[in-house]
């Protein structure tokens, strides 16, 4: 009679007797192992390093060959549960069912790899697999085989080994047509372009052109489209990302954009750009250790003693977790009386370890201890970002919106959730998920912690499928909440221009359809969700049904106890809430990245107008200002000064007069060094203003700006900003001066009214006798007034001329002014074209060159003189040559006007001033520092006269 070719002992005793029996054994689990844990790093460092491979054009038939494979071992499996029906009893080889199980599962995973969409797939970590499976294979098989007598072959052995060898036939041609593919690939690189065009008329390479277009599609989503790691790097290295971006880029321009869209789109393209530059992510992730000081507590003991309990109570959270369902089963075992422990006690120290797991123990313990470092970190970080961002120049607060920077400062929060998310969550998930596999499988066996894995697997798998499935549905949702925001926001901003054009049934309309548009695009993100949920609760519940069913087999087989199918259970429910929260990881990690970008960038921002290493401050001798061969350029494309060169002496009062963007605003901007000088210098008192301290500079300098910013704060303290020490006397007493006190007084609340926002509750000629005010209380020793007289009517302008007299008293003052009134006081004017400087004098000199001043002027004399309503002249004339003139508005009184052209008629004023008319026009800087000399002695004989050269209550001179 035949031997039972399956008796265990006649088995142990061939193989053992080989001694290969425990190699066999150890080989089934190394091998699976072995092929995903070379996927899983190869793969990982793939993405790390932003590799891509060029499409494959055999990819197709190598899926066709892996799915051939991963159903032989189907096969494989099913031989041997046939057989084990076959001789009715349950099948012994576990390590063989196992490693089955386990080699469907790995590649599986890569099968599921290798059909995801992406065109710039990576393949060594398939073509390694491959050839390990290559090397395995046989090893495993002829182990297998000499384990068994020859003669014990039976028909199930036969379809064993040959389903192993088609096996290895198909991974032989899968390399084959890896390999074919490659070849191929080069020689049609070798081609000329001619015949590239028509091979792309091919099926292959229409499947090809497809996957592309797949890959524009998602890069021209553009905005938050880095929900996964691996299409951001597929995205950007990928060959044709230049391309890609400009093709995002005319999509983009097509559609309007809403702000949000456009910020997410460029924050996202920010950082594909930065990842492109960094070559890989780990350098990538090094570029954020510029936030490690803000993040971690240097220098600060207590704190870093705090982190290390934060970690000690992790640690414990998971011994924990491990502990509670392991006591629910020796309670069970206890009441069974398998294990003959009192119940009670048990129960006890249940209660005891639930209430140290419990919101009221360890995770307390934890949030207390956490609680400063965590304030500590966003205390750091806002006040960091912040500081940086008001020390940041002008080049950048011109470039940047105000919303955009403040919602970069807002993303250093997401710096400490994405810490949050990996220390306090990931780390510790992952631990109790490791040891949840060790322990259901030492107590279970091998087939518990393989459902473990796989089911956790295939809920990932699945999971983060859905998740990215949904990406465009619950874009387009955020962006119509986005839109019904602004629509919102547009209609109450805007209610006087609503209810002036008589259009708010339009506005309701529009918010209604805006709302209705974001509930349907919410409805189906919401469905979706449901669905996605679902799904991924099926998974686990059959994970959880497998588990149950076999532990109930062994609970039978009374290989394991009750209590233990109990702890069973438990454990189950608690590993659901680390497999949600790994399916969600990517998302809020990539979110909260793309937010940290944002704040990334403005951090790693240099300021452009620093100190000098060493520089002094600003010795101030009277405000000699000297501008030399002063040349500028705001984007270093369009020169908008042009070799300016000039004079102040002290006490000097100079006007820029010059048509609109001539560059009047720019000279005072330069002297304030909001801009640094592209060629040429300016010096103030023999001192480069680029040499000496910047604070100290601007301390001397007062400015009175054409639109003046107040805070929204009452009327005291917006003044008093100029000198925040300054007592109320001291502030009631500068706004005397500006002429606005009284006025002040007469607010509902005086000086303590608030100004709204912007200063929007004043009208523009007391938001400029404000502006004057702070000037003067804060005594610079300079003064800067970019048209600060232009918001507002004769008579208003007449008590800010008494102001700006008071402001301006004995010290050197520029003015870009448009009214004559203003202008012909001034000791020097200096008329700027284009950029350049085409001439400078006082009014009389510039009237006797008969010049660009002379004849502007003599237009708003002759032609245009006020009229008796008081109703200036316009604002601009246009020259011969279609130019926009240089804007003065003639201001002036009738009587003042007609005695200004008895003035200019007399020949006398002409002749007596007919010397000085040479030196002029285009005076050079030596020439135009004698110039300056004579004007200020023209000034200084003047100022009997008139006591301030810009004020001089021109009525009355003249
Ligand atoms: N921050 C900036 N960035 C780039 N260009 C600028 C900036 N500010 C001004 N410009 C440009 O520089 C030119 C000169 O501007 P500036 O404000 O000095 O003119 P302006 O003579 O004072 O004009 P206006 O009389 O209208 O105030 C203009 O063409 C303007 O568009």
């Amino acid at each position: 009679m035949m031997a039972d070719p399956y008796d265990d002992v006649e088995m142990a005793r061939l193989a053992s007797g080989l001694g290969m029996k425990p190699a066999l054994t150890s080989l089934h689990y190394v091998y699976p192992m072995a092929v995903f844990f070379f996927y899983a790093i190869s793969s990982a460092i793939a993405v790390c390093t932003l590799q891509t491979d060029k499409p494959h054009s055999r990819r197709r038939v190598i899926v066709w060959l892996l799915m051939f494979s991963i159903l032989s071992y189907l096969a494989q499996l099913l031989n041997i549960v046939c057989r084990s029906i076959g001789r009715r009893e349950v099948p012994s080889e576990q390590d063989t069912i196992i490693s089955l199980l386990s080699c469907i599962l790995v590649f599986g995973v890569e099968l599921a790899g290798l059909t995801a969409d992406s065109s710039n797939l990576v393949w060594h970590p398939y073509i390694g697999s491959f050839v390990m499976a290559l090397v395995f294979e046989p090893i495993l098989e002829t182990l297998s085989i000499l384990g068994r007598s020859p003669e014990l072959l039976a028909f199930s052995e036969l379809f064993d080994i040959s389903t192993v060898a088609a096996r290895y036939f198909a991974f032989i041609m899968a390399l084959g047509f890896y390999s074919e593919g490659i070849w191929s690939a080069k020689r049609e690189k070798g081609n000329d372009s001619e015949r590239q065009s028509l091979l792309k008329m091919n099926g292959e390479a229409n499947v090809e052109a497809s996957e592309t277009s797949a890959t524009q599609t998602e890069g021209q989503s553009g905005y938050g489209s880095t929900t996964s790691g691996t299409s951001t790097s597929e995205n950007a290295t990928s060959e044709n990302s230049s391309s890609d971006n400009s093709t995002s880029e005319t999509s983009n321009a097509k559609k309007v954009e809403s702000p949000w869209e456009r910020r997410q789109r460029k924050a996202s393209e920010q950082m594909e750009k930065r990842l492109r530059e960094k070559g890989n992510y780990i350098k990538y992730a090094k570029s954020f250790l510029v936030f490690l000081p803000y993040v971690w507590p240097v220098n600060n003991r207590p704190l870093q003693t705090r982190i290390f309990l934060v970690g000690c109570c992790l640690l414990t959270m998971n011994f924990i977790n491990f502990l509670v369902p392991r006591q629910l089963g020796i309670i069970v075992d206890s009441l069974n009386g398998v294990n003959g422990k009192n119940p009670w006690t048990g129960v006890a120290i249940f209660a005891g370890l639930k209430l140290i797991a419990s919101e009221a123990g360890l995770s307390l313990l934890r949030q207390w201890l956490w609680v400063p470092v965590e304030f500590y970190s966003f205390e750091a970080i806002s006040t960091a970002a912040y500081s940086h961002v008001l020390n940041l120049s002008s080049d950048f607060h011109d470039a940047k919106s105000s919303s955009d920077i403040m919602m970069a400062i807002q993303s250093g929060q997401s710096i400490s959730n994405m810490l949050d998310s990996i220390c306090f969550q990931a780390i510790p998930m992952l631990i109790d998920f490791n040891v949840a596999f060790i322990y259901l499988s030492i107590t279970f066996g091998p087939y518990e912690g393989f459902i473990t894995v796989a089911t956790a697997s295939i809920f990932l798998f699945i999971a983060t499928r859905m998740i990215s499935s949904l990406k465009t549905a619950r874009r387009s949702e955020v962006s119509a909440y986005f839109e019904e925001h602004y629509v919102r926001q547009a209609g109450i901003q805007g209610w006087t221009t609503v209810t002036t054009f008589n259009q708010i049934g339009h506005e309701e309309q529009r918010y209604s359809t805006a709302v209705k548009n974001r509930v349907d695009k919410s409805k189906k993100v919401y469905l979706g969700y449901i669905l996605a949920y679902a799904f991924q609760y099926l998974v686990l519940l059959s994970g959880l049904l497998a588990g149950a069913f076999l532990a109930v087999f062994q609970v039978t087989h009374s290989k394991v106890t009750p209590g233990d199918f109990t702890m069973l259970l438990t454990y189950w429910a608690q590993l659901v809430a680390p497999l949600t929260f790994f399916a969600n990881l990517g998302k809020t990690l990539s979110r909260d990245l793309i937010q940290a970008e944002q704040l990334l960038e403005i951090m790693q921002t240099k300021p452009t107008i620093v100190n000098k290493e060493g520089a002094l401050p600003l010795e101030f001798n009277g405000g000699h200002v000297r501008f030399d061969k002063v040349c500028f350029s705001y984007d270093n494309k369009k020169d908008i000064l042009k070799d300016i060169s000039f004079t102040a002496t002290p006490g000097m009062t100079i006007a820029f007069v010059g048509a609109t963007g001539a560059g009047k605003s720019t000279i005072l901007k330069l002297l304030d060094r909001f801009y640094d000088v592209t060629s040429g210098s300016i010096q103030i008192d023999g001192q480069d203003i680029r040499d000496v301290d910047l604070f100290s500079l601007r301390g001397q300098i007062g400015v009175v700006p054409q639109a003046p910013i107040l805070f929204d704060d009452t009327v005291m303290n917006n003044v008093r900003y100029a000198k925040l020490t300054a007592t109320d006397e001291e502030v009631h007493e500068a706004c005397k001066a500006a002429s606005i006190h009284e006025q002040i007084m007469g607010f509902t609340d005086g000086y303590h009214t608030r100004v709204g926002e912007r200063g929007l509750k004043l009208s523009g000629g007391e938001l400029q006798r404000v502006a004057i005010a702070r000037a003067i209380l804060k005594r610079p020793a300079m003064v800067l007034l970019d048209e600060a007289t232009s918001a507002v009517d004769t008579e208003t302008e007449q008590k800010i001329q008494e102001a700006l007299r008071t402001l301006c008293d004995g010290r050197t003052t520029f003015i870009v002014a448009h009214r004559l009134s203003t202008i012909m006081n001034a000791d020097r004017i200096v008329v700027i074209m284009g950029g350049e400087l085409v001439e400078q004098g006082s009014h009389e000199e510039l009237i006797v060159a008969k010049g660009k001043y002379a004849e502007l002027w003599s237009k708003q004399i002759f032609v245009k003189p006020k009229d008796k309503d008081g109703v200036e002249g316009d604002k601009t004339t246009a020259t011969k040559e279609g130019q926009k003139a240089p804007t003065i508005v003639n201001d002036l009184s009738p009587e003042v006007t007609s005695s200004e052209l008895a003035k200019v008629n007399s020949s006398e004023v002409l002749n007596t001033l007919s010397d000085s008319s040479s030196q002029a026009k285009n005076s050079p800087p030596s020439s135009s520092s004698s110039s300056s000399k004579s004007s200020s002695e023209t000034s200084g004989s003047e100022s009997q006269s008139r006591p301030s050269s810009i004020a001089g209550g021109h009525t009355n001179e003249v």
